[in-house]
C-alpha cells in the first residue's frame, strides 16, 4: 500500500526548460498566483526574459511580465516548492539527474514532456524515480499548444500523480481563469496517451499531405485511437484514461491542426518534402523519436501497433508513403475491437 503524500503549499514553481512549453506553464503559473521562476540553460534566453520580458526564440510576441523570472542558476529552480520538467523528452534522464542532488525531499516534480526513453523503452516517471528518488512524480499532458496557453485561451489538461490527493494539490497549483487541470491517478495511462499521440499525428498529417481524403483521415485517427488504449493497457494504464484529455483530447488536437509540429511533419513527409527523420537544427519533433521505441516497447509486449510500425518505418526512411498505405490496406481483415 502506497502513503498519501502531504499537500504540497505551492507558492513558488521552478520550470526547466526555457523552449516554448516551459514559458508558457511558467506564464499559466503566473496567472493561478504563484511565481514561476524558468531555468534556461541559454543566457540570451534568461537576458531576454528578464529585461526585455520576451522568449523571442520558442515565443515570440508574448509579453512575459513578472511574476515571471528567469535563472541559470538550476539550484533555484530545484529549490521551489514544485518543479516542473519542460525539455524534450530524451533530454529527461540527463536534467533529471542533474535536479537529483539538488530537490528537498519530498518535492513534487511534474513532467510535462511526452515521450518514452529511447534506448531504455521506459516511461519517464519511471525515469525521473530512479534517477531522482527524493522527488514526487507527476505528470502534466493534454490537448495544449504552447501558443494557446501563452495567449490565455481555454485549455484544459489531465494532471496525474500515483496518490491522487498530490494530483489534486498539483492540479491546483497550475489552475487559473483560463487553464483547468483534471486530477487523476493514472501515471501511466497519462503518459501513453501524450507520448503516443505524436506518432499518430505524424500519421494523421501523412494522410493529409498525401491527399488520401478526410475518409481516410477519419480511419486513421479512430485505428489510432485503438493503438493508444491497446498500448496504455498492455502497460498497466486504465482505458477510460485514454477517452480523457490526455489520450482522446491530445489525439484530437495533434491528428487535426497545423500547429502541431508532428502533424505538420507529417504533412511533409506526404508531400514527399522530408524523406528522413527531422534533424537538431528544425522544430522538435517528439514523435519521429518516439515511434521506434513504442514499436520496440509494444513487440515486447505482444501488442500489434500496425500505425505506429507504419510511422517508424517512415520516418527511418525505409519505406515509401505508398508502400506504407499498401501494406495497412493489403492487413488481413479482422474484428474491429478484437
Ligand atoms: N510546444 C507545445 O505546444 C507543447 C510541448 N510539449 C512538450 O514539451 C516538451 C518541450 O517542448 P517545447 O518546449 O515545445 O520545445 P522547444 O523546442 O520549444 O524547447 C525545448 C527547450 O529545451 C531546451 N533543452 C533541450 N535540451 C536540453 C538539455 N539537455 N538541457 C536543458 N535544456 C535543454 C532547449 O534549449 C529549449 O529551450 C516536448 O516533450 C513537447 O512534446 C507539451 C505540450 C505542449
Ligand atoms: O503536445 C502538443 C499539444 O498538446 C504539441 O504538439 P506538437 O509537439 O506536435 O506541436
Amino acid at each position: 500500500m502506497t502513503h498519501p503524500e502531504p499537500a504540497p503549499q505551492v507558492e513558488t514553481v521552478g520550470i526547466v526548460g526555457g523552449g516554448a512549453w516551459g514559458t508558457a506553464l511558467a506564464l499559466a503559473v503566473a496567472r493561478a498566483g504563484r511565481r514561476p521562476l524558468l531555468w534556461a540553460r541559454d543566457p540570451a534566453t534568461v537576458t531576454a526574459i528578464n529585461l526585455s520580458r520576451e522568449n523571442p526564440r520558442h515565443l515570440p510576441g508574448i509579453r512575459l511580465d513578472p511574476p515571471v523570472a528567469a535563472t541559470l542558476d538550476l539550484d533555484e529552480a530545484a529549490g521551489c516548492d514544485l518543479v516542473v520538467l519542460a525539455t524534450p523528452a530524451q533530454t529527461t534522464r540527463a536534467v533529471a539527474a542533474d535536479l537529483a542532488g539538488r530537490l528537498r525531499p519530498g518535492t513534487p516534480v511534474v513532467l510535462s514532456a511526452k515521450g518514452f526513453e529511447a534506448g531504455t523503452g521506459r516511461l519517464l516517471a519511471d525515469v525521473l524515480a530512479e534517477v531522482a528518488p527524493a522527488a514526487v512524480p507527476a505528470v502534466l499532458s493534454g490537448p495544449s499548444f504552447a501558443a494557446d496557453v501563452a495567449r490565455g485561451l481555454p485549455t484544459a489538461v489531465t494532471v496525474a500523480a500515483a496518490d491522487i490527493g498530490m494530483a489534486d494539490a498539483v492540479a491546483a497549483a497550475f489552475a487559473g481563469p483560463s487553464f483547468r487541470p483534471y486530477a487523476s491517478d493514472d501515471v501511466i495511462g497519462v503518459e501513453v496517451g501524450g507520448a503516443l499521440k505524436n506518432v499518430l499525428a505524424i500519421a494523421s498529417g501523412v494522410v493529409v499531405g498525401r491527399g488520401l481524403g478526410a475518409s481516410a483521415q477519419a480511419a486513421l485517427v479512430a485505428r489510432a485511437f485503438a493503438e493508444l488504449v491497446r498500448l496504455a493497457v498492455a502497460l498497466g494504464g486504465r482505458a477510460e484514461t485514454l477517452t480523457g484529455l490526455s489520450g482522446l483530447g491530445d489525439l484530437f488536437l495533434t491528428t487535426s491542426s497545423r500547429q502541431s509540429r508532428n502533424f505538420a511533419y507529417g504533412i511533409a513527409l506526404g508531400e514527399g518534402r522530408a524523406v528522413e527523420g527531422p534533424d537538431e537544427s528544425g522544430p522538435l519533433v517528439e514523435g519521429a523519436k518516439t515511434a521506434p521505441v513504442a514499436v520496440a516497447i509494444a513487440r515486447r509486449l505482444g501488442v500489434d501497433l500496425p500505425v505506429t510500425e507504419a510511422v517508424a518505418a517512415l520516418v527511418e526512411g525505409r519505406v515509401s508513403v505508398d508502400e506504407v498505405m499498401a501494406g495497412l490496406l493489403a492487413r488481413p481483415l479482422k474484428r474491429e475491437h478484437a
